[in-house]
């Protein structure tokens, strides 16, 4: 006869001997196992835990395991507090009924088939439902899952179902969906959140779970049904989108939708804190010519040359953006207006003494340039305007050249 294996945790050493032996008499061959804590123990197993060697860590796992807990001094509010936290009894450790119970756990004979075929039933149901299902009662133990939801993990029914959340995913994630999942059994409704599995090949999805709470007779939460969405993909697609909507596909730089976003940001910074941000607007020169001289595509080529040589001159602290045709900002982070001012003119010398080639043919380009310090004490949009016209000064001083503003 192959022996029961019944794993008990380190308070209870000695004490088992005692069981050892009553069980032995009614011809009951069982083999011990010691462990230090429930997840050492296989699902399903019969599980003795003292009282005093259970760690909050276990409490998830105790209903997937036929766990006991044997208390020092029995009480019914306490027994039942272990029954409600996933035990299925609770026993002091010198009383005798521990034996009986054993033996009828060992025996298999409290299995209930009765509602046999109206799980097979509903198992064909969700079967046919293509999206990973599962529900898990309110302990959090798996009871049921379709097809989709094991072909998903890449795990069997049986690894599945009666198993905690903490048997079949890294301890990370079972925490994330533990959290989840006592928050909906609190609150009850519904839950919709996004979160990441771990696939049987070891690929990371995120998935967007669709969870309800479902209720007995007298309205009392008995579980959840959860619905998963893979939106890998779909996520991908957003970040994809989010970012080609903030970058100029000519010159792969921000544009002006990301540069209003940043600014706002950065000016908010900068009201509560003492460093300093300058703005420098930059304006190619007679751009028009370029593009009667090579075409439309020449001038392309310029633009792309031009923001790839300013943003080879600028410290990993500014950010570079194309804000219209050959209108370009740079956002100088930690820079006053004198460091800002000396920064525009360093730009415009080097672009001016720069030799591009299009077409293999020379092209020199110049620059007009506004600079101004963001003063946390003026608006914003009264800053941006001022730095504006210090470019149209610059051109209209001639071009190539930097005026700043002086606030
Ligand atoms: N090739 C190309 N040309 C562009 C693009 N965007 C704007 N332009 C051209 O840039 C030129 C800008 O001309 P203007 O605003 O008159 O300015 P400019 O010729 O640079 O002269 P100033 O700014 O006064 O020095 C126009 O001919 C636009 O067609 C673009 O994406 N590609």
């Amino acid at each position: 006869m192959i022996p029961s294996i019944l794993y008990f945790s380190p308070l209870l050493a000695s004490w088992k001997t005692q069981f050892h032996t009553a069980l032995c008499m009614y011809g009951q061959t069982v083999e011990w196992k010691a462990i230090q804590s429930i997840d050492q123990s296989p699902t399903f197993a019969i599980v003795l835990l003292a009282e005093k060697d259970i760690k909050a860590s276990d409490w998830p796992l105790l209903a997937s395991r036929r766990t006991i807990v044997i208390v020092d001094e029995w009480s019914l509010d306490n027994s039942v507090k272990w029954i409600q936290k996933g035990a299925i009894n609770c026993f002091a450790r010198d009383d005798e009924h521990l034996t009986a119970w054993l033996i009828s756990e060992i025996s298999g004979l409290t299995v209930n088939r009765s509602h046999q075929a109206e799980d097979d039933m509903l198992q064909i149901i969700i079967d046919a439902i293509p999206a990973p299902l599962f529900f898990k009662d309110h302990l959090h133990i798996y009871r049921g899952c379709n097809t989709a939801f094991c072909q998903f993990l890449e795990l069997s029914r049986e690894e599945i179902i009666g198993h905690s959340v903490y048997d079949i995913a890294p301890k990370p994630l079972a925490d994330t969906y533990y959290k989840a999942d006592c928050q909906l059994l609190a609150e009850g409704g519904t839950q919709r959140y996004e979160a990441e599995v771990q696939l049987g090949d070891g690929s990371i999805h995120e998935i967007e779970f669709n969870k309800a709470v479902f209720t007995n007779s007298n309205g009392q939460a008995i579980g959840q049904v959860g619905v998963m969405l893979d939106v890998t993909e779909r996520n991908q697609l957003i970040s994809q989108l989010d970012k080609a909507t903030r970058t100029d596909p000519l010159t792969g730089t921000s544009n002006r939708r990301e540069f209003n976003l940043i600014i706002q940001d950065e000016f908010e910074k900068r009201k509560h804190s003492e460093q300093r941000l300058s703005l420098m607007t930059l304006d190619v020169d007679f751009f028009k010519k370029i593009n009667d001289k090579f075409g439309h595509g020449g001038g392309d080529q310029a633009l792309q040359l031009i923001a790839k040589w300013l943003q080879s001159q600028l410290r990993s602290s500014d950010s570079l953006f194309r804000v219209g045709g050959e209108e370009f900002y740079i956002l100088m982070r930690d820079t006053n207006i004198q460091n800002a001012f000396e920064m525009a003119e360093r730009l415009c010398k080097g672009m001016a003494t720069h030799i591009f080639s299009i077409d293999q043919k020379p092209v020199h380009i110049t620059l007009s340039a506004g600079v101004i310090e963001l003063d946390p004490t003026t608006e914003l949009e009264s800053i941006l305007d001022m730095v504006d016209k210090a470019l149209y000064e610059a051109k209209s001083d001639g071009r190539n050249c930097v005026r700043p503003v002086y606030l």
